[in-house]
């Protein structure tokens, strides 16, 4: 890939609470807010961030959006041109990983691209005691719709870095993302495809 700052676009998504605003919060500012000064996100918010990876910058656009679904009203625009998606749970509630699959459903049908990097994502393990979906769950999941799959902590931040490098190094690693972006849009700097033979990934949807 070309030393040049590349643009990606990245979404959270997943149920209200389950932590989204605060993985983004301590990814970006290195930050957790007590949780009466968390409040719901209305709609959709977003951060940019850079990253490093194996020498190359990159300038990530992390969308935020609302897990009610009443503030969910312009879903296709959020998808739009998006790269990565990480779909998140919460351990401790298991509602919100049976939320997975209606989640799942929605990136299929909104996703302009086909090879649009997932990541199953589930927050709050410093909750241990409190935990109702085990790790094995989880990873049985990501594994069917063979997808990524990290546990984390907003929190403790536990696994947050690691969240958004592994889905960053995956994007870099699917060419087609790259090959589309730069094809639909002429004014998204992106001159270079990456440099390996890793090619477009089939996911199934459940
Ligand atoms: N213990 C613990 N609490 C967390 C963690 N992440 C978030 N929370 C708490 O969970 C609650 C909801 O967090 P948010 O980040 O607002 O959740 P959200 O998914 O953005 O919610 P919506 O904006 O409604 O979609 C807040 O009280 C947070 O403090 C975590 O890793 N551990």
């Amino acid at each position: 890939m070309a030393n040049e700052t590349a643009t990606m676009k990245l979404l959270l998504i997943g149920n209200s609470g389950v932590g989204k605003s605060s993985l983004l919060l301590r990814f970006t500012d290195d930050t957790f807010l007590p949780p009466d000064e968390v409040s719901a996100t209305i709609g959709v918010d977003f951060k940019v961030s850079m990253m490093n990876l194996h020498g190359q910058t990159y300038k990530l656009t992390i969308w935020d959006t609302a897990g009610q679904e009443r503030f969910r009203t312009l879903t296709s625009s959020y998808y739009r041109g998006a790269q990565g998606v990480i779909l998140v749970y919460d351990v401790c509630n298991r509602e919100t990983f049976d939320a997975l699959k209606t989640w799942w459903n929605e990136v299929n049908t909104y996703c302009s691209s086909q090879d649009v990097v997932k990541m199953i994502v589930g927050n709050k393990v410093d909750k241990d005691a409190s935990r109702v979906v085990s790790y094995k769950e989880g990873a049985d999941l990501a594994r069917k719709l063979q997808t990524l799959f990290i546990e984390c902590s907003a929190k403790t931040k536990v696994g947050v870095k690691e969240t958004f490098e592994e889905l960053v190094e995956k994007i870099v690693e699917t060419p087609n993302l790259w090959q589309k972006q730069a094809n639909s849009s002429s004014n998204v700097r992106v001159t270079a495809v990456a440099n390996n033979d890793g090619g477009s990934q089939d996911y199934c949807s459940c």
